[in-house]
């Protein structure tokens, strides 16, 4: 079996048009006419994106939200979903929750396709959006002396997962892991600013990593300037927190004179490329631990 870049590796050499960005980055943009549609699809399948027993409202609420933040990361506007359903246990709860997310972000459901389903089922979504702001912004922008920004905190759906396996009945610490929040309106305000942008979903070291290798820099991070969801600081858990992933906070860097139009945290430097493309206060990452969550 191959790893989830290895595969990717092989669909680069497949998606040669300008509109699929090389495939390095969160969604693609289509030129149509005078728009510019973003595209995206993620998958989510059972035993990886979510636990069995796990409620089907909440598998659906986070199957459309991480779709909109890879929206939210290119500052578009949702324009409409298509649902792949696998058949399942309680159907009509993951159509109960779908309903509850399409609601909360206005956006319609325009079709999709329904199968039988076994163990390990997989359900996935393609998002269909507009760019409010052209060009779409990209990961491949950011330039020495860029500040790194950061919306929100990282840690939060490590600490759900947790409270979601152990049946901690706490909605709160369950949330962030559940029901997490597309950031639309960050993102549309941000489009015009940004060098760089993504969402973070495999984890902060990660995926600071691919905007350091698009925009051919290196991304130095302050340890202590991490924003952590409460119960990580002095959990001992603060590194794993920037490995784990899930939180689909927007990551992205400013030049050092812009100030961001919505409540972030400054993290860190860009710096010119290096032997590794991200370091902690100027020191390479564990080499021990992977940077965050790869398929495969
Ligand atoms: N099976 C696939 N076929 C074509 N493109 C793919 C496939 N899997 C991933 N990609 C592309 O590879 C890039 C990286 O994917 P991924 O890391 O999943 O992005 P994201 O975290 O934004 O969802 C994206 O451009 C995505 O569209
Ligand atoms: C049962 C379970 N175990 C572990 C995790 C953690 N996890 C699984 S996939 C993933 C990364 C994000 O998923 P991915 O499919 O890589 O999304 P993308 O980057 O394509 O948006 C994380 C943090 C989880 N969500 N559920
Ligand atoms: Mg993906």
């Amino acid at each position: 079996m191959s790893t989830e870049p290895q595969f990717i590796e092989l669909m680069r050499a497949l998606a040669t048009g300008p509109a699929a960005r090389g495939l390095n980055d969160d969604a693609a943009a289509l030129n149509v006419g005078a728009e510019t549609l973003v595209l995206t699809h993620d998958m989510m399948v059972e035993g990886v994106h979510w636990l069995p027993g796990q409620d089907p409202a909440d598998v659906a609420w986070k199957l459309v939200a991480v779709n909109l933040s890879d929206l939210a990361a290119k500052g578009a506007e949702p324009l409409g979903v298509l649902l792949g359903y696998s058949l399942g246990d309680n159907d009509v709860r993951f159509a109960a929750g779908l309903g509850e997310v399409l609601a909360a972000f206005e956006v319609p459901l325009l079709g999709g396709d329904t199968v039988g389903g076994g163990p390990g089922r997989a359900h996935g979504l393609t998002a269909i959006g507009r760019a409010t702001h052209v060009p779409v912004p990209d990961r491949s922008g950011a330039r020495p002396g860029d500040s790194i920004w950061l919306t929100g905190t990282v840690g939060g759906a490590m600490l759900g997962f947790d409270a979601v396996r152990s049946g901690l009945d706490d909605p709160t610490s369950r949330a962030a892991f559940c029901r997490p929040r597309p950031l639309l309106a960050e993102g549309r305000a941000l489009a015009p600013l940004v060098t760089a942008i993504m969402d973070v979903s495999d984890g902060l070291l990660l995926d600071a990593s691919r905007i350091a290798q698009a925009s051919g820099v290196n991304l130095d991070i302050e340890r202590d300037a991490v924003p952590l969801a409460p119960g990580v600081a002095g959990s001992g858990r603060a590194y794993e927190a920037l490995r784990w992933g899930d939180d689909y906070q927007l990551l992205f860097t400013l030049p050092a004179s812009v100030a961001p139009p919505i409540p972030a945290t400054r993290i860190g430097t860009v710096g010119s490329a290096g032997q590794f493309p991200v370091t902690l206060d100027g020191a390479p990452p564990d080499p021990d631990l992977p940077l965050g969550y790869l398929h495969g």
